[in-house]
């Protein structure tokens, strides 16, 4: 597979405008937008006319391939609604070709994506995605999405893990140690790993060692997204990152809300927390309806086309 490169004029943000100069093959292609949300990247695809994926999962393996492809954390596709009441729907694929049910940073991405494509002056869309409904709300430069409720029942993470009920925390031994670690759900499973200071700088160094083994522990039988999180107060925490078919990323919105949800749980913080991660900074606040809300941006990188 070729990628075809289009650059967008008048700067990210605006509206794109396309060269026409392109040959019959190019425009025969997948037009495609990449955008990004603190970091964690994606390809967005318009897949409105069609209930099939525009690109298979191997095809997105490579199109997210950093030195031969374009480069991406994941493939998102806009398709059709599966209920009535809904604007669109998400599926996304991962870096390794892995289908998750739910991409918070994409989600922020998507809202933006529309709103080009759809040539739309909505600002709340109703998303149908593998997890549920999931509901983001543009305002200025910023996208605040309702992320639903966190899921505690480890079974319906999924996770073997069982929590001692008074702390919410079970021990997790990789690699000889026991951390303690809470199993989250947040449309996709995520295991919250506390760490001090001294670990955390540690982790990070080492990350493509040990990121594979907490990503298939025993544990999570569908495999899961890991955050390592060190308190620096009840109202911030720096984050890490290791994801489920995408390793090592600069940002993750569905583990920053589980993480909050964690940290709250456990007593370690408030339930609005300032979540520091590799790429920038989200809001999260678990409010007291029980719905997890996400604030951070989206960001238009280019636009182009990928020939198949
Ligand atoms: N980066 C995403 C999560 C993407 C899916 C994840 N890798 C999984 O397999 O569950 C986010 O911002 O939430």
């Amino acid at each position: 597979m070729d990628v075809g490169f289009v650059a967008l004029s008048g700067g990210a943000g605006r509206r794109v405008q396309r060269r026409r100069a392109v040959s019959e093959r190019v425009r025969m292609g997948v037009e495609f937008q990449k955008y990004h949300g603190i970091g964690n990247d994606f390809i967005l695809v318009d897949n409105m006319k069609s209930s099939d994926t525009l690109l298979t999962a191997d095809e997105s393996v490579k199109v997210c391939d950093r030195h031969f492809g374009v480069g991406a954390d994941g493939v998102i596709f806009m398709m059709p609604p599966v209920n009535d009441d809904s604007d669109f729907s998400m599926r996304i694929y991962n870096s390794d070709g892995s289908e998750p049910e739910m991409c918070g940073n994409g989600i922020r991405c998507l809202a933006r994506f529309a709103r080009e494509v759809l040539d739309s002056e909505k600002t709340v869309y109703k998303i149908d995605t593998l997890a549920g409904l999931i509901v983001p709300e543009i305002a200025g430069d910023m996208v605040r999405v309702d992320m639903g409720e966190p899921e505690l029942n480890p079974a319906k993470i999924p996770s073997l893990l069982t929590p001692n009920p008074d702390t919410k925390e079970a021990a997790y031994n990789v690699n000889g140690i026991d951390w303690q670690v809470v199993p989250i759900g947040t449309g996709n499973p995520h295991a919250v790993v506390f760490v001090d200071e001294e670990q955390f700088k540690a982790l990070d160094e080492n990350l493509e060692a040990v990121g594979p083994l907490y990503e298939n522990h025993e544990t999570f039988p569908a495999r899961t997204n890991t955050e390592f999180i060190y308190v620096k107060s009840p109202e911030e925490i720096d984050f890490l990152v290791w994801e489920r078919g995408a390793g090592r990323t600069l940002a993750c919105g569905t583990g920053a809300c589980a993480s909050v949800v964690a940290c709250s749980l456990t007593g370690r913080t408030g339930r609005e927390v300032a979540v520091n991660l590799p790429g920038g900074r989200l809001d999260i606040e678990w409010s007291e309806d029980n719905h997890m809300y996400m604030t951070g941006p989206a960001e238009l990188v280019y636009a182009g086309e990928i020939r198949q």
